[in-house]
């Protein structure tokens, strides 16, 4: 395949994803979105909002190309994504570009230790450069003093920062995150909260820990229990509507 044909060659395209009337269907006919239409720009910083089982995290694999839709077009950069993603090289440069991660990050890790586990995504660099980014991203997480450890025997918070260190460390353009403060401390979700904030990447991040929405975009997406886009817009909005959180099960 030609490289104006890879993701990230077209220097025109703003829109990164486009969705139209997306729906997602799991075995067994459990319905996890509904006519979701959605356009997401370059550079945008969204928190995806929602109580359980509403669609969060299904929505996250969408966009990581892991859940195709049962119905609807769903597009990266004008590209539909299921036939592109069949393309090896697009897939590759795709999967560079955009991280996610699980709401449950330890299923990722399997190296025998910590800077295995972070060098694991870095192959396309010098061995030089990996030993160089892995110091860099295991000082940043506070994990520099477990590089030789095995990541089975960190605990629950020091997995999901090797995690976050995993997925930071090959530094992508569009980061897909579900839950990302859920087991880490004050000191770690402050620093995750300021350093996100002075990033240009594309960030959807899936919580519905309000306290820290406004902190994690500009940009709420909130689905409903009936698993549509209920509300798009500025997360202050979305967080002044007592009566949307209260419908969504955002409020009580
Ligand atoms: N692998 C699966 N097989 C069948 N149903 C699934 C599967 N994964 C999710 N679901 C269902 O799809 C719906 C959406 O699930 P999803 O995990 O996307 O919700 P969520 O908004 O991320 O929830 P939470 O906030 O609880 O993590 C739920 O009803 C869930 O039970």
């Amino acid at each position: 395949m030609s490289a104006d044909h890879h993701p990230g060659t077209d220097p025109t395209s703003q829109t990164l994803y486009a969705l139209t009337g997306v729906a997602v269907r799991y075995p067994g006919g459990r319905v996890a979105l509904r006519e979701v239409d959605l356009q997401i720009t370059a550079g945008e910083r969204i928190v995806l909002l929602g109580t359980n089982g509403c669609g969060k995290s299904t929505l996250l694999k969408v966009l990581n190309g892991l859940i195709p839709p049962c119905e609807g077009r769903l597009c990266f950069e004008g590209k539909r994504m299921g036939p592109a993603l069949r393309d090896r090289d697009w897939e590759r440069a795709f999967r560079r570009r955009v991280a996610l991660m699980f709401q449950h990050p330890e299923a990722m890790l399997f190296n025998p230790t910590v800077a295995e586990e972070i060098a694991y995504g870095l192959g396309h660099l010098t061995r030089e450069s990996r030993r160089r980014r892995c110091q860099t991203w295991a000082n940043r997480l506070g994990l520099a003093h477990l590089l030789d450890a095995p990541p089975s025997q960190l605990s629950g918070g020091e997995k999901q920062r090797l995690c976050l260190a995993c997925l930071l460390a090959p530094e992508p353009e569009v980061l897909l995150l579900d839950e990302p403060t859920a087991n880490l401390d004050p000191r770690t979700t402050g620093w995750l909260l300021e350093w996100l904030a002075t990033q240009a990447m594309t960030t959807v991040v899936a919580t519905h820990y309000l306290p820290s929405a406004s902190d994690l975009g500009e940009r709420a997406i909130v689905l409903g229990e009936d698993h549509r886009v209920v509300f798009d817009g500025p997360v202050k909005a979305a967080l002044a509507d007592r009566a949307l959180l209260l419908a969504n099960n955002l409020a009580y």
